[in-house]
Order: structure tokens, then C-alpha cells, then sequence
């Protein structure tokens, strides 16, 4: 598939994920290219007057500097006692819904504001869809810096393939807004996700995973038919 049409893909279920959001709502803003459309469309709707009234949560520094860019206001986990709706992208997703996350080294954050929100909108192109997590994606395990060689050692003992992740136009490794580490794991199949999610986030070091399991309500999946993109739901 061309990179314009995965790029067309995600643009339109961005779009149609900021479409669903309502006016006086608290937003959950992920991280990643699909859902920066869905940030800049709902700046579209603020400034057009067709939504009033939101505040967007971030999950990076990435989508609070959209945010900022197409005048969303910003709240913090302090401000809110819950998040009416989040809309975030994935990696992999499963036939359950279950997700892999993680691409762009947010999961952690990512997963504490899409886990609160009373309506977590998953947003992808239709490359992202796997019969078996784990297939075509390296699972995404963020590591306290001084825990990386014990947790590769455990990740190793657990049978899969660690990798630091490497920064891009950056020597050494990827530092996550949090200051840790990435280790991308392979794994080839992960038939079980909801009790590995668990054995891998109890490895002393590891902060968490990129296994998302029971928190997705909506999957948007972006497609190309007769040469035009288009939106289901899975
Ligand atoms: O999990 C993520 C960031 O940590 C992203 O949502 C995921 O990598 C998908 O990104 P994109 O929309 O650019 O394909």
C-alpha cells in the first residue's frame, strides 16, 4: 500500500473519531500520526464554533504541542475527576480489541488516560489489523534506565528478542518523556495477552507495556475501497 493511502486512511478516521466528540467534554489526546488529524480536526471544529467548550488531556509532549498549535485547552489528571473520551491510535489490533501500542514511545502515559475515560475511541488504518498480537509489531516495554540488563535478561527468560530502541536523528537510545528507556520485544505470537500484560509489568524495572486489554469501547479502522478512504467500525 502507497504511503499516501495509509497517510488518507489515517487522516479520515481521525477526522471521524473528532466527529463523535461533544461539546463540554473532557478529551483524552493520544499520541502518533493518526491521531494528530483527529487533534488538528477538533481545533477545526473549536475554531468553526461547531464545538464549544472542551479540554483536551495529553498523553506527550507530541499531542500537547498540537494541542497547543490548534488551540485546544489543556487540563491535567489533577484538574478532572474523569475523561469523557479519548481517542488514540495502535499498532496492532486483535480481533478482541485488544491493542498494541507503544510505536511512539507513549504507552505509559497513554494507558493511564485512555484506561479513565468513560469512552476510549482506538483509531487505525487497516494495515494495524493482526489475527495474533505480537505478528508484525515488537511489543513495547518502557524500563527504568537503571533496570535495562535485568529486564532484558527476564524479557530474554520469557522468550522473547529485546531491543533498546534507538533514537532517530539522536545518537544513543530513545528517552521517553518520562526519562526512561524502550526495550521493543519480539515475541512472534502472544496468544495470551491479559496474563502476559500482567507477568511482564510485574518484572522489577518495567513501568509498563504496550498491551492494552478490555479498555477499548470503539475500534475506527481506517480503509481504502473503489480508490477512496474510508471509516468502519470493527
Ligand atoms: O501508541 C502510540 C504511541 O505510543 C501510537 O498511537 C501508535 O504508535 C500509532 O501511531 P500512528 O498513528 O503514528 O501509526
Amino acid at each position: 500500500m502507497s504511503e499516501d493511502a495509509v497517510k488518507a486512511m489515517k487522516q479520515q478516521v481521525g477526522i471521524a473519531a473528532a466527529q463523535r466528540v461533544q461539546s463540554g467534554s473532557i478529551v483524552g489526546l493520544g499520541t502518533g500520526s493518526t491521531t494528530a488529524f483527529a487533534i488538528e480536526h477538533l481545533g477545526d471544529r473549536l475554531k468553526s464554533g461547531d464545538l464549544k467548550d472542551i479540554k483536551g488531556i495529553p498523553t506527550s509532549f507530541q499531542a500537547s504541542v498540537l494541542a497547543k498549535k490548534y488551540g485546544i485547552p489543556l487540563v491535567t489528571l489533577d484538574d478532572v475527576e474523569k475523561i469523557d473520551i479519548a481517542i488514540d491510535g495502535a499498532d496492532e489490533v486483535d480481533p478482541n480489541k485488544v491493542l498494541i501500542k507503544g510505536g511512539g514511545a507513549a504507552h505509559t502515559r497513554e494507558k493511564i488516560v485512555d484506561s479513565l475515560a468513560d469512552v476510549f475511541i482506538v483509531v487505525v488504518d487497516s494495515t494495524k489489523l493482526v489475527e495474533t498480537l505480537g505478528s508484525t509489531f515488537p511489543l513495547p516495554v518502557e524500563v527504568l534506565p537503571v533496570a535495562v540488563s535485568p529486564v532484558t535478561r527476564a524479557l530474554e527468560a520469557l522468550g522473547g528478542k529485546p531491543e533498546l530502541r534507538m533514537g532517530v536523528k539522536k545518537d544513543g537510545p530513545v528517552i521517553t518523556d518520562q526519562g526512561n528507556m524502550i526495550l521493543d520485544v519480539t515475541f512472534g505470537s502472544i496468544p495470551n495477552p491479559a496474563e502476559f500484560e500482567k507477568t511482564l509489568n510485574n518484572i522489577p524495572g518495567v513501568l509498563d507495556n504496550g498491551l492494552f486489554v478490555g479498555l477499548a469501547d470503539v475500534v475506527l479502522v481506517g480503509e481504502i475501497k473503489e480508490g477512496q478512504p474510508i471509516v468502519r467500525e470493527l
